[in-house]
């Protein structure tokens, strides 16, 4: 190859590091490109990647077409391995000899090494490189020129390291430095860089899902590797990751054309075309895109599929990743010189703007082209509040009783609204008339609620041309005209509702306004979005009402209106301020709406809800399935999930069954890093966080071997509750949105006990709740 200017991911030397695990893992020679030429040429003549120009779908069909041939000789002990071998009657297909421990991927180059590289990476681009001195190397397949599409496996490489990084931190730096790397070399794929790192492909609303079955997976990975169903069945179960044995059973054939190299613009937008089509039309094209797979790629690609990365970048980290990724590719060469910490304010200040920008407007496919074309001082105001974009909403704080809620509030003029127990929705009307119900996660509703869509139209007055209206739906009794519980609102279908087949009817309370013809109303008072909310909609019994409020700060009444509302089948009260400090704050639980619930009168306060990460099988009549659970709340600042209790009560035999025949697909071999636990807890299974429950106890208390806030109440010691009760399923709650490690600390200082034990200056402060 001539010498030009390279940009190269990796130094020689983790290249050297990559070798090394291959020559572990195959006979091939280790030493250099033109041997691996040679040897192909000696068979068929691979192209080079610099010369090939034929695109991913021409060359992996090619490639599909011989493997369709292809038998495996399957003596039994070769079943046995993952390394058993593939012959094509119609194409040479070179095969690896691999060692017995046959589940060991291809090692990421050195972490540190990476990071360095990103640096001397981005010199690279700026100075006349020369290859033959620096970090280029000819067996870098994951190298790429400025303006080249990038490769896929950069991306797959990028993720390896974060997947064996420890520590939040450096999983953003590692993930920031490629967007950086990104944005200076071809921001065109930043987007589909983002998407694919959080394993989505459009936002959360637009509902646009991956998720193939595993069976479909396997029996592809079967068809195009030749291994046997049974034989990635047993790996997939001792591994407990079908993306590793993917990978595996892809690296231990190797094929004598070369599919041209896998770009991450060209993955995501088949990995679009795969979420569209019909079930039985994925399979084509996944085929396509796993015989092209290299190293790391078949891992991620079959993960993406899945629908879990495994990697554990969440929202927060992503959005910091992109901050860090901004700031150091404006930066470059003068990175140096800046000095960490200058460094670090600056991606602190644009992580707050992208946080902000990301709360009003959840969807990348708007802020990153706008942040790339005007900058991100612009950002926010280029990518407002728009209806049929779901906002994140405001949520309450706690509180355990009238005098606590008055207090708070002392001086400020309050309402007390009932608060509905049912489902939040944010019904969003846009300039074409066009209806939205989105859930308090964002996922969009719509479809569950016909009977509100038709209509609508009796709600908003006549002028009123765009909206967006937060509210409650519950369950409606349509001959007694009273609220339902909310267990009954969950019989009720969740996609795709007939209005014919409806059985449970619904009603809508609306509390707040949040938009109106045009203009985001957030930064206004309560006071004044509930006028305008009353002055432009209409109630219409049993469909429409306006929460029930009561402007008042007189203990007696306050207390008295609670009462009220428990006998309306309400769960208690939502108390806001109204004219100062009363604007909407989008995705924060704010102490401007305090709950007040008929149960914090006795117990520990709230419920809280918290993700199962373990079960312990159960005995006598538990037999079969678990007999107990291990539960953690989520510490959104380190994003991992931290053990808060044991739970075995609750639940009743036929729900065991149902949460045993549940966790039984998410069972992982091992702790995952973000689990902090005591090895003295360790269950029988683990599970991946997948699934949220409210729980209830009596109280809570400091832990030595609980993880729960860890630090913030007590500096070593973690919380957990004293007898858990297993409440329901939090269906509408992803783990990140679990009670959090401070919430956990919250609760815990807020009992009375404790309140008094303590010295004010002890009692953690509000501000960070
Ligand atoms: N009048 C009201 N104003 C605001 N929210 C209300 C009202 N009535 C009912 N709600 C519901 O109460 C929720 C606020 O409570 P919180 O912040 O604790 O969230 P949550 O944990 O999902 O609620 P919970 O566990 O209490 O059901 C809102 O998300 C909304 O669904
Ligand atoms: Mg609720
Ligand atoms: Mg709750």
């Amino acid at each position: 190859m001539s010498q030009r200017n390279i940009t190269s991911f990796f130094k020689p030397k983790d290249q050297t590091a990559n070798t090394e695990t291959k020559k572990k893992v195959a006979t091939k020679p280790e030493n250099a490109n033109e041997k691996e030429s040679k040897d192909k040429t000696s068979n068929t003549p691979v192209k080079r990647k610099s010369d090939q120009e034929s695109s991913t779908g021409n060359a992996a069909k090619a490639i599909k077409t011989e493997i369709k041939t292809e038998t495996s000789p399957g003596s039994k002990e070769n079943e046995k391995s993952i390394n058993n071998n593939v012959k094509s009657e119609t194409i040479p297909v070179e095969v690896k000899k691999e060692e017995k421990t046959d589940i060991s991927p291809e090692k990421p180059p050195q972490k540190t090494m990476c990071l360095q590289l990103n640096d001397k990476k981005v010199d690279s681009i700026t100075t006349d490189y020369n290859p033959d001195k620096s970090n280029y190397h000819p067996l870098n397949d994951a190298a790429w020129r400025k303006g080249e599409k990038i490769p896929y496996l950069a991306l797959t490489r990028t993720f390896q390291l974060i997947e064996e990084t420890r520590g939040r931190l450096k999983m953003v730096e590692i993930l920031g430095n490629f967007f950086s790397s990104v944005i200076v070399t071809n921001p065109d794929d930043l987007l589909a860089s983002i998407y694919l790192s959080i394993n989505q492909l459009a936002p959360a609303y637009e509902g646009l899902e991956l998720g193939v079955a595993e069976t479909t997976l396997m029996k592809i990975i079967c068809d195009t590797t030749g291994r046997k169903m049974d034989f990635i069945k047993s790996q997939t179960h001792i591994t407990g990751d079908l993306g590793i044995v993917a990978e595996q059973s892809r690296m231990a054939q190797r094929m004598m054309f070369k599919p041209a190299p896998l770009t991450i613009s060209g993955v995501f937008k088949k990995l679009k075309d795969i979420a569209n089509a019909p079930g039985k039309n994925k399979v084509t094209p996944i085929k396509d895109i796993f015989i092209a797979c290299r190293g790391s790629e078949a891992r991620f690609f079959i993960r993406s599929l899945i629908g879990k990365l495994r990697i554990g970048i969440a929202e927060q980290s992503l959005i910091n990743a992109v901050a860090t990724g901004i700031v150091k590719s404006k930066y470059m060469d003068k990175m140096k010189k800046m000095g960490e910490e200058k460094l670090k304010s600056e991606i602190d200040e644009v992580t707050l703007i992208l946080k902000t920008t990301y709360c009003q407007c959840p969807n990348y496919d708007k802020i990153i082209p706008t942040l790339l074309e005007h900058g991100i001082n612009e950002i926010e105001e280029r990518c407002p509040m728009l209806p049929g974009v779901p906002i994140k909403p405001m949520l309450a704080q706690p509180t355990k009783g009238v005098s606590e809620v008055l207090e708070r509030f002392d001086g400020l003029t309050i309402t007390c609204e009932f608060k509905y127990d049912g489902e939040r929705a944010q019904i969003h009307c846009d300039e074409n008339g066009v209806i939205s119900i989105f859930s308090r996660n964002q996922e969009n509703n719509t479809t569950k609620y016909p009977d509100i869509i038709c209509r609508i139209g009796e709600f908003s007055k006549s002028g009123v041309k765009s909206y967006i209206i937060d509210s409650e739906i519950v369950a409606w009794d349509v001959e007694q005209k009273m609220i339902l519980p909310f267990q009954v609102l969950t019989t009720r279908k969740r996609k795709n509702v007939d209005v014919g087949e409806i059985k449970v009817q619904v009603c809508v309370y609306a509390f707040d306004l949040l938009y109106l013809n045009g203009e985001p109303l957030v930064t206004k008072p309560f006071a004044d979005r509930r006028k305008l909310m009353k002055e432009n909609f209409n109630e219409t019994e049993g469909m429409w009402h306006f929460a029930h409020a009561m402007d008042t700060s007189d203990v007696d009444e306050v207390q008295a209106f609670l009462e009220e509302s428990i006998k309306g089948n309400c769960e208690g009260l939502m108390v806001k301020t109204l004219q100062k400090d009363a604007t909407y704050e989008i995705a924060r639980r704010s102490r401007n709406w305090l709950k007040l619930k008929k149960d914090y009168l006795a117990g520990c306060g709230d419920s809280l809800d918290l993700v199962v990460i373990g079960g312990y099988r159960g005995k006598g009549k538990r037999t079969g399935s678990y007999g107990g659970f291990l539960l953690a709340c989520y510490d959104d600042e380190n994003e991992e999930y931290q053990s808060i209790c044991k739970i075995g009560t609750g639940f009743s035999d036929e729900s065991l069954q149902t949460h045993a025949e549940f966790f039984k697909n998410h069972v992982v071999p091992t702790k995952k890093s973000y689990i902090a636990c005591d090895s003295s807890l360790e269950p029988d299974d683990w599970f991946e966080p997948v699934q949220v429950w409210e729980v209830k106890c009596a109280d809570l208390s400091i832990s030595p071997i609980h993880k729960a806030a860890i630090g913030i109440a007590d500096p070593e010691k973690g919380i957990s509750l004293r007898f858990p009760r297993f409440i329901r399923i939090r269906d509408d709650k992803t783990p990140e949105m679990a009670t959090t490690g401070r919430e956990v600390a919250y609760m815990y200082n807020s009992q009375d006990q404790i309140k008094n034990q303590q010295s004010r200056q002890n009692v953690i402060d509000d501000d960070f709740y």
